[in-house]
């Protein structure tokens, strides 16, 4: 198969996700990011503008700042300089009681699920509704916990388990009942699949395709996984030189010459990973003339 089959079939796949009615929309603008750690800079003067109802995959070598850039999106990091726009509002700039009615409209689901280990599954979904819903009975958490615990895909009962009682995949996907427990339109996904097997990896995939397509989700996703990106990522955002240097479908990226760009993408990984999705499309295609 050449580059060039897969390409534009790909382009009208990957547009097809992102609604037509929020076009022109963007609840992540970001306008000449610097980070520094001492003399060490991760970001400079770096750009990114996140469609909504998109999800937008964000790759890049190790230390390249995809974390850092994404927890100053979500505040735990002050930038040294630059524009953080979320929902329209500068959260770089904002006292901390400006931004309360933009933090309870994104859900984060960081590395390994950063579950509370003395806490249930069902504690763990409640902890964010208590802290902007301290007015909540007992009652309504339990049920939206139980709500959003079944919601993920876990069993009823998952709800009543401690974290040390979950498998690997079982944890993420009571990560992201955590993530979701104030019905967020913006989720961040910080490299979600990482340590599951490749079939848990690729159920996850589905299942955030599927929430993010129900719940007319916005999704920012760091991933190493040659596989979610080709599944279910609308665009990818590629990190280095301490920038987004380009920000695209697969097939876009593709046309670019930059080194890191034409390695990862046109490397033995990533050439399988496309060849599987390809398959995959091939599968869920009726058979002409079939019943
Ligand atoms: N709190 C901190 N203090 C000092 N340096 C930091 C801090 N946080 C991150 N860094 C540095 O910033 C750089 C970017 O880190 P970051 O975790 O964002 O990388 P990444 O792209 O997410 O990497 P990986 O893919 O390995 O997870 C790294 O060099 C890291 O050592």
């Amino acid at each position: 198969m050449s580059d060039e089959s897969y390409h534009d079939e790909d382009i009208e796949a990957a547009a097809h996700h992102v609604p037509e009615q929020f076009d022109g929309e963007y609840p992540i603008r970001i306008r000449g990011l610097i980070n520094r750690f001492g003399d060490f800079a991760v970001h400079e003067d770096l750009n990114l503008d996140v469609k909504r109802g998109e999800i937008l995959g964000v790759v890049g070598g190790s230390g390249t700042g995809k974390s850092v850039l994404m927890r100053s999106i979500i505040g735990l990091q002050v930038p040294d300089e630059g524009n953080i726009e979320v929902f329209g509002k500068d959260i770089t700039d904002a006292e901390p009681d400006e931004v309360i009615g933009v933090r309870d409209r994104w859900g984060v689901l960081f590395q390994g699920g950063a579950l509370f280990s003395t806490l249930t599954v069902a504690e763990n979904v409640q902890v964010p509704l208590k802290q902007f819903y301290p007015e909540l009975k007992q009652q309504l958490l339990n049920e939206i916990a139980a709500y959003k615990v079944v919601l993920t895909g876990l069993p009823e009962n998952a709800a009543a388990k401690f974290p040390s009682e979950l498998s690997g995949g079982m944890k993420k996907r009571a990560g992201l009942a955590r993530a979701l427990a104030l019905d967020p339109e913006l989720l961040f996904l910080d490299e979600p699949t990482a340590g599951l097997d490749p079939i848990g990896a690729a159920k996850f995939d589905e299942l955030t395709r599927e929430l993010a397509d129900t719940l007319g989700l916005t999704v920012f996703l760091i991933t190493h996984d040659l596989d979610t990106l080709y599944a279910i990522c609308d665009r990818v955002a590629v990190l280095a030189d301490k920038q987004v240097i380009a920000v695209g479908t697969i097939p876009e990226l593709l046309e670019t010459d930059h080194p890191w760009i034409q390695e990862y993408f046109n490397g033995p990984r990533s050439r399988a990973a496309a060849d599987s999705h390809e398959r995959g499309k091939a599968l869920d295609k009726p058979q002409a003339g079939g019943a």
